[in-house]
């Protein structure tokens, strides 16, 4: 009988480690995920000690890290205490200018792998090759990045929201700290209505500036891929929005798809190409 053994994927973010077991043998192949805070890196050997007693060996492991050197070395030095005798290295990815038959025409040398690796499991997931996609990220920092004619044409990069509400609070005197709203006022009159919709309108007006730009230079409504620890405040705003400029114009329905860890989906299905050919 063949022994058991598990593949461990990562997506080691700025604020949280995002964990894909995938077992070698077993169906289905995608076993289990975990979300790992950067503060409590201990609960990762927690984790991966209950996977080697149900998935068995730890065969390899491959990351995208956009954290710091110190942190890449932490989630290491767990690999290796796991399993001490046959330890795993992590192979750490990078950023390719063409890969899956998605071209990169952003600086190779400067993109975020996070945001690489997430375009590459977007487009995996589009049936539709040519379709344009907008791959969105709620994240830490919040990322618009846009694929056209299967060629990530280039992005943009803004304050994530819990950013953008501890600068506003730790940068004035009289603003305090808010959460996210459920429903945001066109024209707020307290303060922190004022401050919560500020801040929505502000992300998901990004994202349609960018809809607007794809429409006017390629005229097409690309489809939206959302993901991020912050999303789910934004996808009526988005919608909203969508719907005011576009029922004007008489555009058609735009696509929203909730994406749980795309950056996770790339990884896999890159090495999944690249260990069959
Ligand atoms: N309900 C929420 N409201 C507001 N912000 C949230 C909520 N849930 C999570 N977040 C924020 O989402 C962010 C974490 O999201 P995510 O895990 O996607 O980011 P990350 O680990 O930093 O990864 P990356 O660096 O790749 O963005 C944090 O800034 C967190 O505060
Ligand atoms: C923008 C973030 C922080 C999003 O996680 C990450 O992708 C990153 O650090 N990028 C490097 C800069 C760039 O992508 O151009």
């Amino acid at each position: 009988m063949m022994k058991k053994a598990f593949i461990l994927l990562l997506d080691s973010g700025n604020t949280r480690l995002k964990c894909r077991v995938i077992s070698t043998n077993s169906s289905p192949k995608t076993a289990e995920e975990a979300v790992i805070d950067n503060h409590t890196p201990e609960q990762l050997k927690i984790w991966l000690e209950k996977c080697l007693v149900q998935y068995g060996i730890l065969q390899a492991a491959y990351g995208v890290s956009v954290a710091s050197i110190d942190l890449q070395q932490k989630w290491e030095s767990i690999l290796q205490t796991v399993q001490p005798l046959s330890p795993v290295q992590i192979e750490w990815l990078n950023v390719e200018e063409n890969s899956l038959g998605l071209k990169n025409l952003y600086h190779i040398h400067q993109l975020g792998k996070d945001r690489w690796y997430s375009l590459l499991g977007n487009f995996t997931y589009t049936e539709k090759k040519h379709t344009p996609f907008l791959s969105i990220s709620f994240g830490t920092a919040t990322t618009i990045d846009a694929v056209v004619n299967q060629q990530f044409i280039g992005g943009v990069i803004l304050p994530g929201i819990k950013m953008m509400q501890q600068s506003l609070h730790q940068g004035t005197a009289l603003l305090p700290e808010v959460g996210l709203p459920n429903q945001i006022d066109d024209f707020p009159k307290a303060t922190q209505q004022a401050i919560e919709a500020g801040i929505v309108l502000a992300q998901s007006g990004a994202v349609l500036i960018q809809i607007q730009k794809i429409f006017q230079q390629y005229q097409q409504i690309p489809t939206l891929y959302v993901s991020g620890g912050a999303k789910q405040s934004m996808l009526s705003a988005i919608q909203e929005q969508y719907q005011q400029w576009s029922s004007y114009l008489s555009l058609p329905h735009m696509v929203l798809i909730e994406r749980h860890s795309p950056v996770l989906d790339g990884i896999e299905a890159y090495i999944a190409n690249r260990n069959c050919c």
